[in-house]
């Protein structure tokens, strides 16, 4: 689940007041997600996704990922945008948290993703990237390189009671990773987290992306490298060469790579394995010990970052062929 923090029906009266949005009708509490406390809520005018951000969401960020939904819809991608109060605000507080109510967006995540819902998401990512050119405000990725020697200390020797030898491989890697990262790719607004239950289908059609809780000013290919993670691996841990060149390729129609990009590919997917390795194993040695919110396995991103490792070039992802 997540849902965090609980709110009192007379609250969730007192905020739907505070917008021109019609009257409250229902609130329920969303299961999925595991960072943020979400509600879908139904007023007599539509339904709209409230959230409590938690204590990962940093509030300082908080403006730059409302003004960063907002910019990216206007300029036609297909995304929830914050709604505004009466008083102009998007930013509230509920039950001693900052929140934000967002339109709903309609659609569905695919569990099992197929090589054209991959060419959709390249496709997406690529408008995302030129939609975010002109966004005025920027922020660092605190989950890049410099992020993840703090991460992995946290862990500690820990680490190898999940894998063995896993914390020796982490510092191997880090080292590897540190002194040889891109810095002079070409950057942007990313949304750094295109997993699949953040791209909502209708259909066989991409209806938008969601989820830009993670969204900051980094290198474009390197969002290619984390879709490349979360998209074209499949459940036995092999790269799908097909789901990874549709990926490529609807990207590339759209905005082309340029070719220090797609050389940098095999480096920044290790860099995105480790990443989210990383992240996860942190959650599953000190996550909350709620049954109801199950930590991500970490092992699976060991394993991609495997099939990393021995990558040459952005052939071995599909990308040219
Ligand atoms: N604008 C929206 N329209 C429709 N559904 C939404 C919207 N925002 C969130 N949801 C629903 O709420 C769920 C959780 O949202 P979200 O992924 O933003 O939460 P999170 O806690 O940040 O999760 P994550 O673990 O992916 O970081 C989504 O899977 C989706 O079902
Ligand atoms: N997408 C992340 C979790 C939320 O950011 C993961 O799968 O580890």
């Amino acid at each position: 689940m997540a849902v965090y923090t609980d709110i009192s029906d007379e609250e969730l009266t007192a905020l739907v007041e505070r917008y021109d949005i019609g009257t409250l009708q229902s609130a329920k509490g969303i299961a999925e997600g595991v960072e943020n406390s979400n509600f879908l809520l139904h007023t007599t005018v539509s339904p709209f996704i409230l959230t409590l951000y938690e204590k990962r969401t940093s509030e300082n960020d908080l403006p730059f990922f409302l003004g960063l939904m907002e910019h990216l819809s206007a300029r036609g991608l297909s995304c929830p945008v914050p709604v505004h109060a009466r008083d102009g605000s998007v930013l509230q507080r509920v039950a001693g948290r900052p929140a934000a109510l967002v339109t709903f967006l309609e659609g569905m995540d695919v569990k099992r993703p197929r090589a054209e819902h991959c060419q959709q998401v390249g496709m997406a990512l690529a408008r995302l990237h030129e939609a975010g050119a002109d966004f005025g405000m920027t922020r660092a990725n605190a989950l890049s390189v410099d992020g993840w020697a703090p991460l992995a200390a946290t862990a500690g020797d820990r680490a190898d009671t999940v894998a063995e030898g896993l914390a020796a491989l982490i510092a191997r890697e880090l080292e590897l990773l540190a002194g040889s990262w891109p810095k002079d790719l070409p950057t942007g607004v990313i949304h750094a987290d295109l997993f699949p239950d953040n791209v909502f289908f209708i259909g066989a059609e991409l209806s938008g992306l969601i989820d830009f809780y993670f969204a900051c000013t980094d290198a474009f290919a390197y969002d290619i490298a984390i879709c490349l993670n979360a998209w074209c691996f499949e459940a036995d841990d092999s790269f799908n060469v097909t789901k990874g060149r549709a990926l490529l390729a609807g990207y590339n129609k759209v905005r082309a790579l340029e070719p220090e990009e797609a050389d940098a590919l095999p480096l920044l997917a290790r860099g995105a394995a480790m990443r989210f390795l990383l992240t996860r194993l942190v959650d599953w040695l000190d996550g909350p010990q709620d049954a109801l919110v199950k930590p991500k396995d970490p092992r699976e991103y060991l394993k991609r970052l495997r099939f990393h490792q021995h990558a040459v070039s952005a052939a071995d992802y599909g990308y040219g062929g």
